[in-house]
């Protein structure tokens, strides 16, 4: 066994050491797993024997080889299991057994005929961690239904948020419901985790995770909004429907750059107004401030538009109005402050060379966690895992290889 293939490989990391198993596809469970993997946890994804997960096909390629799964699957171990077969799935138990966290994103009524649901999972190892990630939620009418992530954005409320108010709701580029349903998922999972390492009672947890619950809990007044007075926020462009004092909204330069300009305290919206040459006393309060909020909002647009980019940020710096270029992919590589931060890192990867993506945010700056690998090929690890980490005899592997179970 090479020193990179030996659990805790990474050797660093607030995680070094955590044992997590997947059962889980395309995005939101993997990504959970991602966010712990990044930390140096030893992530095992079981992916079905053949294409693999659906993740792997997902996004752009570069002479055939996808781009995306390289970054979604870097530091972890990938094993095949075809959970169909009876002895498939003991093998899965053996995972389950072995494992601190089990992440499933099958749906309920796979998960109960697999032996992967709470009660099985329990079962097995009544000290470990289950995340499961489902569309509605296991105590939902819903619960066995299938669910993707711009379902949960829809449903979370933020859809409906997200566009000008006389155009249709928009959602967001990128897969982001599913993207805070495993960032949340992670964070559930070290909850869970603390409580394991500080309660001796400890007997397992069921984290019960709805694709569309994430991002509701975060629109923290939504809710509260609609209880007490009674009204539907609204989509209002870029504006923030419930902070009616704030000046936000994207503005295009003389040059045809888009600019964000953000302002959502008192004196950062009097500092518009000056810079604006408008009478700064006239904005003291936010009641004030909110009843000329398209003055303010008209009188940027005219200002950014007579201006170049550079002497739009120039003239904010100056005013201290927080405002930023709106990034594509092209500013993000050249931008100083992305590599001082060294948020894009290089990584050598089998079929593409040296590839640059994200580095392991946030950046723990004592212990930091590192990328040891690129999303790995299909089932590169079964050997290390089946036989070093289980301790599958030969016969057991050649058996499941004979029924085409890996
Ligand atoms: C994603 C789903 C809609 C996919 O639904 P289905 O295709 O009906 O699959 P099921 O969940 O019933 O799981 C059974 C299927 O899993 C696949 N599968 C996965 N792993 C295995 C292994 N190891 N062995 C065998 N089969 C496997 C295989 O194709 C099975 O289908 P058969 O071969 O037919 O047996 C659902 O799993 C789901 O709602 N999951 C919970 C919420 C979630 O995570 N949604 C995706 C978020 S990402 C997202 O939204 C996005 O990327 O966009």
């Amino acid at each position: 066994m090479s020193d990179k293939d030996k659990p805790n490989a990474t050797g660093q990391g607030q995680l070094r050491g955590l044992k997590v198993v997947e059962f889980a596809h395309v995005v939101a469970g993997p990504l959970a797993g991602s966010m712990l993997a990044d930390q140096g946890a030893d992530v095992v994804h079981v992916e079905p024997p053949g294409a693999g997960d659906a993740a792997r096909a997902m996004g752009p390629r570069r002479d055939g080889v996808p781009l995306w799964f390289k970054v979604a699957g870097r530091n972890k171990r990938s094993v095949t299991l075809d959970l169909h077969h009876e002895a498939a799935r003991a093998v899965a138990h053996r995972l389950v057994a072995w494992a601190d966290v089990v992440i499933v994103t099958l749906r309920a009524g796979r998960l109960r005929d697999w032996g992967l649901d709470w009660e099985a999972v329990h079962q097995i190892n009544p000290q470990a961690v289950l995340l499961q990630i489902s569309g509605f939620g296991a105590t939902s009418s819903q619960a066995d239904a299938p669910g993707f992530g711009k379902m949960g954005e829809a449903r979370s409320g933020v859809v409906h948020l997200t566009g000008s108010p006389d155009g249709p709701p928009v959602h967001t580029g990128f897969s982001h419901g599913d993207a805070v349903t495993g960032l949340m998922g992670a964070y559930a999972v070290l909850a869970a985790l603390h409580r394991r390492d500080h309660d001796p009672d400890f007997d397992g947890e069921w984290i019960d995770l709805a694709l569309f619950e994430p991002l509701f809990r975060l629109v923290e007044w939504q809710v509260i909004v609609h209880d007490q007075l009674g009204t539907v926020p609204q989509r209002s462009g870029n504006q923030l429907a419930v902070a009616p004092a704030a000046v936000i909204n994207t503005y295009r330069s003389h040059d045809e750059q888009w600019i964000t300009v953000t302002s959502a305290t008192l004196r950062s919206v009097r500092n518009v107004a000056r810079l604006l040459v408008l009478p700064e006393e006239e904005f003291a309060t936010s009641e004030q401030q909110h009843a000329r909020r398209k003055e303010l909002d008209d009188g940027l647009r005219a200002w950014v538009a007579e201006r170049s980019e550079a002497e739009c940020l120039e003239a904010f710096a100056r005013a201290e109005v927080v405002a930023s270029r709106v990034f594509d992919a092209a500013d993000i590589a050249a931008d100083p402050v992305y590599a001082e931060r060294d948020d894009i890192v290089t990584v050598d990867d089998p079929d593409l060379g040296e590839v640059r993506m994200q580095a392991v945010i946030p950046h723990f700056r004592q212990h930091p966690g590192r990328i040891w690998r690129t999303g790995p090929a299909l089932g590169q690890d079964n050997d290390l895992v089946y036989r070093d980490w289980l301790g599958l005899s030969d016969e057991e592997l050649a058996a499941l290889e004979k029924n085409d179970a890996v």
